[in-house]
This record gives structure tokens, sequence and C-alpha cells, in this order.
């Protein structure tokens, strides 16, 4: 990698100790990120015209690497970012196997032979890269996101430059320089540090960039999807959630509650596919209640890289009062506290209380908005068509989940949630890279993610007819 030499730096702090610094990030200015994107758009046709299956290999090359750089890169996030070491181990796993999933695409089909009505003719399809892909990414899963956007689009031929986000910034250069350990050729994988409103917005506007995959807030998403749009760009928004769990009065509670408890609060409520509302049948509402609460006054809240933590603090200042302040407006709106609802005064970095309400209005903030931090809001409901018809009154789609042991229940879970990602007996959160991933409604761009799926994104069909 060219090294390069930047005005200005920022720099990441840990938000368990925030007068702490862990590392200090190149601020790029425009003129640095033309240069990356010259110099991705340079490299995109010898990087398309390797074979596929040798695109893979540099991909296994990467996941090598990534795997080697493990236990670094999950003690990086957690300083950066706050979740737990046990979790960022995972996400660092997780981004290994995403490597080696899209290895093997290199060696899958990509097109069909398709009948013509010609019979001198043959006709099929095949697929093209997009050339210059641009991946703008949150701070939330520091390096699943970013993988699970980078490794499809090199499978299938592009070349790509990842935006960070700015408070995970030190986790992705250590994600990045594991694929120029494995060697990719000069400009293939490119990462530009800085400010979203500049580099972000700049490589959104770029003409040489194709594609935008992103992953964020869904002002931000909206505006670039708006901007992409406008130039005739490809892009893919994830943003997102406000995500249902439903308890029927057939379901195990003891299950229920841990998951709730996991999919709710586990990366302290920072996941797009987080549990939110809690929508319980009337039968059983008390019981799930209790036991839920008891299972809250468990959680032991900390640092991340102490072993007996369960939950870490916000990832940011900007978070820790973004979710304080959504505490109170529900309090002021006349939902009921029921645990939680403070900063931990004990402790100096952004650690708030795993935080429940109750008698929520479901019109109001607490149900209606994505507060992304440790709050659950409890509804009271009397059948499962008002259940379903509660959880599908929002804005988003992305994930949602029911517990029950009816079957009929399932079935019609299924068919009415209005959510791309639907779990049974199963947190909300929790995502397979095999499996297509993405929302509906204001959830994404309609697009999905990871699995075969990303294909769809990170190519373009081209049908061929040939004469003979
Ligand atoms: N869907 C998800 O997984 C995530 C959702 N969020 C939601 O967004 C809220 C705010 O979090 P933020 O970090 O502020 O998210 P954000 O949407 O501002 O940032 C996400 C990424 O977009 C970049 N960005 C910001 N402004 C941009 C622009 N004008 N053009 C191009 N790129 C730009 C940022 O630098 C970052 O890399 C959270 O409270 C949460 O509700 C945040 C992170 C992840
Ligand atoms: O639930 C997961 O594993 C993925 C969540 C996610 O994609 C996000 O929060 O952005």
């Amino acid at each position: 990698m060219t090294q390069m030499k930047t005005a200005a730096t920022f720099k990441s702090v840990n938000p368990a100790r925030p007068t702490e610094v862990v590392g200090h990030v190149e601020d790029l200015s425009i003129e640095m990120l033309e240069k990356i994107v010259n110099r991705a758009q340079r490299a995109h046709s010898g990087w398309a015209m390797l074979p596929a299956p040798e695109r893979g290999m540099y991909l296994h090359r990467a996941a090598d690497e990534l795997q080697l750089q493990l236990e670094d890169i999950a003690i990086t996030m957690t300083k950066e970012m706050g979740k737990t070491l046990a979790e960022a181990k995972g996400e660092t796993a997780r981004g290994v196997a995403i490597l080696r999933y899209f290895a093997g695409e290199g060696m899958r089909e990509i097109g069909q032979v398709i009948p013509s009505a010609d019979s001198d003719a043959l006709m099929y399809t095949t697929r093209c890269p997009l050339g210059v892909v641009g991946a703008i990414t949150p701070w939330n899963f520091p390096v699943a996101i970013p993988i699970w956007k980078i490794a499809p689009a090199l499978a299938y031929g592009n070349t790509v430059i990842l935006k960070p986000a700015e408070e995970a910034s030190v986790t992705a250069r250590k994600v990045i320089a594991c694929f120029h350990s494995a060697q990719f050729p000069e400009g293939v994988v490119n990462i530009a540090t800085g400010q979203g409103t500049a580099i972000g917005k700049a490589l959104v506007e770029h003409p040489y960039v194709s594609a935008i995959t992103f992953t964020g807030s869904n002002a931000v998403g909206k505006q670039i999807g708006r901007t992409a749009l406008e130039r005739g760009a490809k892009y893919q928004l994830e943003m997102g959630g406000k995500n249902p769990v439903i308890v029927t009065k057939d379901a195990d509670l003891d299950v229920a509650v841990e998951a709730t408890i996991s999919g709710g609060l586990k990366s302290t409520g920072q996941k797009c596919t987080a549990t939110s509302r809690v929508i319980v049948e009337e039968d059983v509402y008390d019981a799930f209640k209790e036991k839920l609460l008891r299972a809250v006054e468990a959680i032991t809240i900390g640092d991340g890289l102490e072993a007996s933590t369960w939950m870490g603090p916000l990832a940011t200042k900007a978070q820790f009062e973004k979710v304080l302040e959504a505490i109170d407006k529900g309090k002021k709106e006349g939902a009921t506290l029921l645990a939680g609802g403070n900063r931990v005064s004990s402790l100096d970095g952004y650690f708030i209380e795993p935080t429940v309400f109750e008698n929520v209005d479901h019109s109001k903030s607490l149900a209606q908005e994505e507060i992304f931090g440790p709050v659950l809001a409890l509804f009271r409901i009397s059948s499962i068509q008002e259940a379903i018809a509660l959880a599908n009154n929002s804005e988003y789609g992305l994930s949602a989940s029911i517990f029950t042991t009816n079957i009929q229940e399932m079935l019609t879970f299924t068919t009415e949630m209005q959510a791309g990602l639907i779990r049974v007996n199963a947190e909300s959160a929790g995502v397979e890279l095999q499996a297509p991933f993405g929302g509906m409604k204001s959830s994404s761009s309609h697009s999905r993610e990871q699995g075969r799926a990303a294909i769809e994104f990170f190519t373009s069909v081209k049908t061929v007819f040939v004469k003979g």
C-alpha cells in the first residue's frame, strides 16, 4: 500500500474510559480521496480479468491473515467501540467465515442458458462487475459489516474503497491490513478514513465510484440513495429497525426471556436487528415481566475486556447522549419505568443501565423511534392478531421474532409479519452469512446482502445472444 501523508488526524477513544486514546486516524482530505479513487479505478480492469477462482484464492489468504490477527483485532474492537471481548472475537471469527464463503463464490455458476426462439442461436446470461465500489460502514459491527460488503465486491471482480465509521476506524484499518498482507494487487482494496460528511459524501458523489453499499442511519442512508440515484450509481442501503418480539401464552417463557435479553441487550442494544418492542399475551404478561426483570437485574455492566462483563458501554458519546434523551422522552410521554433508566454513575465511561418500560403508548417515541441502546418496551396484548398488527405498526421492517409452541401461530406470523428476517423461537438478532439479509419498508433499499443474494448487488447481468 502506498503510504500517504495527510495533514490531519482524529482520535478514536475507548468508550469504557473516554480519556484513553485507542489510536489516531488519518482525516483524509478530498485530494487524498481523489488519489485513492483513481488508484481503485486503475486497478479495476486487471482485477476483473483475473479468473474468479484466483480472486477466491486472494480472499482465502485474507481469511488466513484475519484468523492470525483475530485476538488483536477483537481486543482493538472492544477497546474502540465497547462490545464484550467474547462478542468481538465471535464477530471477527464471523469475518473469517464470510471471507471463506465468498472465496468459494469464485467457483460457482454466474449465469444460465436460456432457450432461444432461434434454433441456430445460443442465448445465455453472464455477470460482470460494476467497477469501483464504495462501502460506507457503521461502528456497531466494525469487522463483520465491512467484510460482508468487501468480500462479495471483490469476489465478483470489483475494486473497493472502505469508508469506515470514524469511531471504528482503528479496527477497520487492522482489517484492511489483513487484505494488504494477503498481497492483493495494488489499488484493489483501499481504505479512506475521515468524516462522513466530507469523505463519505465525496465518495458517494464521485463519478468513478459505480456503486455504494451503506449501513447506518436512515437520515444518511436516504441522502446517499438520493445522490446515487441522481448520478446513476447503483446503491444499497441497510438502515434502522424497531424490531418486535411476540411472546404468546404457549411460549416457553424461560427461552423467551433469555432471547429477549440477548436480542435486546447484547452489544448494548446497538444492532439494527436488536429487539426493542416486546409484545406479550396478557395470560403470561406478569409472569414474563417478573422473569425478565430478574434477568435484567443480573446483568453485569463494565469494560468489555473484563471477563465478568455481560454488557459494555454505548459506543460513542453521541450515542450515549441520544439514548439518555430517548429514555427521558419516554418518561415524559408517560411510560412507566420498570428498570434502569440512568447512566451508571459509578463508572466513567458511556454506560447506561439496561432499561425496561411498560405502559408505552404505541404511537409515541419509545415504540416508534430507533433508540439503538439497551432499552426495551413491554406491550400487553390479548390475541395473536393484535400482536401482529402492533408489530407491523412501524415504519421499519428488519427483523421480528415470535415465541410460541402453537404451529398455527407460527405460520400466521411468518406469513403476516412485514420483516426481512423472521425468527421463530429465536432472538431477533443473529444473521447467518450464507442467507440473504435485509429489511422491508424503511429498513433498507429493499436489496439483500450476504449469501448468494450478494451477487445481485455487486454484479450486473448481461444477456448474450450468439447466432451461429
Ligand atoms: N443500521 C445500523 O446497523 C446502524 C444504525 N445506526 C443508527 O444511526 C444512528 C446514528 O449513528 P451514526 O454513527 O451517526 O450513523 P451514520 O449514518 O451517521 O454513520 C454511518 C456511516 O455513514 C458515514 N456518513 C455520515 N454522514 C455521511 C454522508 N453525508 N455521506 C456519506 N457518508 C456519511 C459515517 O461516517 C459512517 O461511516 C444510531 O443512533 C442508530 O440509530 C447507526 C449505526 C449502525
Ligand atoms: O444481527 C446481526 O448479527 C447483524 C446486525 C446488523 O447487521 C447491524 O446491526 O447492522
